[in-house]
């Protein structure tokens, strides 16, 4: 009162200082009048100052509005003041966006209306821990707007006491929905990484820039018992030796160019064996896109291999006899005329058939025949060196190749002659048969058998494959007509 008193008086004092100023005062017999005309003129003067100080006082408050509208109702988070029940008595314009309702509406609302039913008693948890202990509670909930649809808040609660002293909490609420999405597909990425690697058959391995390893699956327990226990190991010693290199070179090759390779080498087990692998590396780069690892996955190739070389084999090989088959043969009859180019050696192809063996299927049934044609088999490769070839040419028919005999011509045909009776008689020699009956008994006979064989003479290119074959052909059908057990060399027909 006293101040309003003051403010007055001093006003006062400025109107009249302010009239004065403009020659207005009190003379002679107008004295009253003057004096009154003074008063009004005073407080017209004072008014007009009052009405001065109001209008900045009202701009001073739109400015001190605005810069509320501004830093209260457009902050970046919602806030909001509810009290111990959890109404809310205040809310700013960021949290009635944020729950999907008109500010005005939000007010007097529960904030527990905006929770997620699974996520309330953590709300409930965290608001008593607050009034309790007055400790800043933070905490991440399923928050529901008012259209139903959901999202993740993150509340950041206080509490602060009113004029009464009564508790009122203060929640600051951010949508973190965003991040946690993020925060979810990379955990589940993770998790279906960690799955894969744990539990796929191939071998995983992590190494460092230097080829040691970081990690390891657990398949390669197979190898190594322990996988963990491989940590900071050089995975290159177990590999085999003469493949080490190899790998480390293609290693070097990743880590320096970024481009991962495909490679087949041998894996050292801990018993000396050792596993075919086909490992293909690719790099893992850090945040600034730097090469910081090399994945590998491998897995195992051994029986693949085994069963590729199985199909190899199967594809050049009789499998009655073991012997080369009429392809490999085919093979090897190139590689002889070449051979025999270079050296100038006469080479030689027979022609093998047995003789009446026919008769032995007949009487005898055919696992009697499949047991001589075995036996002769071997009778044939033992007449001959290991870089002659025998093969079976199909039925009772064999094929054997004899290579650099010698330059000259009378020499070979002798060299060849000495090769063919040696072949003849062994297979002339009595065999001794076993098979099994149907009946499971085995059975023992002795049976004789002899072999007609023709014998074609070859050098350089002279002839083609399919030549020299006929003659030997030839060669042995004139054996055959000329009483079987015996050999002949071809004879050009006139
Ligand atoms: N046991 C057995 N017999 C076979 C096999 N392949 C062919 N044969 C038989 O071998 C016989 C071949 O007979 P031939 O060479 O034509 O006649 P041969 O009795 O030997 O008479 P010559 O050749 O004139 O001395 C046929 O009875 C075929 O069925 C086989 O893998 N196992």
């Amino acid at each position: 009162m006293g101040e309003r008193k003051t403010a007055a008086d001093d006003l006062r004092r400025r109107a009249e200082k302010h009239l004065a100023a403009q020659g207005g005062g009190e003379s002679g017999s107008e004295m009253s009048i003057q004096r009154l005309l003074h008063e009004l003129q005073v407080h017209q003067i004072e008014l007009e100052s009052q009405n001065e100080q109001l209008r900045e006082s009202q701009v001073a408050l739109e400015l001190a509005r605005a810069r509320y509208f501004d830093l209260y109702d457009l902050a970046p988070v919602g806030y909001c003041t509810v009290d111990q029940r959890g109404v809310i008595e205040e809310g700013n314009l960021t949290l009635a966006t944020l729950l999907g309702f008109a500010r005005g509406a939000l007010i007097m609302q529960r904030f527990q209306h905006f929770v997620v039913r699974d996520s309330l008693t953590a709300f409930t948890l965290c608001s008593n821990r607050l009034f309790e202990s007055g400790e800043a509670q933070l905490l991440e909930l399923r928050m529901v707007r008012g259209d139903g649809t959901q999202f993740w808040g993150q509340l950041s609660m206080t509490a602060a006491p009113d004029a009464s002293g009564k508790l009122h909490l203060r929640i600051a609420l951010n949508d973190v929905s965003e991040r946690r999405r993020a925060e979810d597909a990379l955990r589940e990425q993770k998790e279906f990484s960690h799955l894969i690697a744990e539990n796929i058959a191939d071998f995983i391995a992590i190494l460092d820039l230097e080829g040691r390893r970081l990690y390891n699956s657990p398949s390669y327990a197979k190898f190594v018992g322990n996988p963990r226990a491989l940590i900071g190991s050089d995975s290159f010693a177990d590999v085999h030796p003469e493949d080490r290199e190899r790998v480390r070179q293609a290693f070097r090759e990743t880590v320096a160019s970024g481009i991962g390779q495909s490679l087949e080498y041998r894996f050292v087990m801990a018993d000396g064996s050792f596993r075919s692998l086909e490992s293909r590396g690719s790099v893992i780069r850090d945040s600034d896109g730097r090469i910081a690892r090399v994945l590998v996955v491998s897995h195992d190739i051994t029986e693949r291999q085994r069963l590729e070389a199985e199909i190899r084999q199967l594809a050049f090989q009789d499998p009655l006899t073991k012997l080369p088959n009429r392809r490999l043969l085919q093979d090897r009859l190139t590689q002889t005329m070449a051979a025999s180019k270079r050296s100038g050696c006469y080479s030689a192809l027979m022609f093998l058939d047995l003789d009446n063996f026919k008769q032995l299927n007949d009487t005898g049934g055919h696992e009697l025949g499949d047991a001589l044609l075995i036996e002769a088999a071997a009778r044939l490769s033992a007449c001959v060196r290991e870089t002659d070839t025998v093969a079976r040419f199909g039925g009772d028919e064999f094929l054997v190749m004899i290579s650099e005999l010698a330059e000259d011509r009378d020499e070979s045909d002798l060299q060849a002659g000495l090769v063919a009776e040696k072949i003849r008689s062994a297979l002339a020699e009595p065999y001794t048969l076993t098979f099994r009956r149907a009946d499971g008994a085995e059975i023992r006979i002795e049976h004789r058998c002899t072999a007609s064989i023709g014998v074609a003479l070859f050098i350089n290119h002279e002839l083609s494959e399919s030549q020299i074959l006929k003659r030997a052909d030839s060669a042995m059908y004139d054996a055959k007509s000329s009483g079987r057990n015996s050999f002949r060399f071809y004879q050009e027909r006139v």
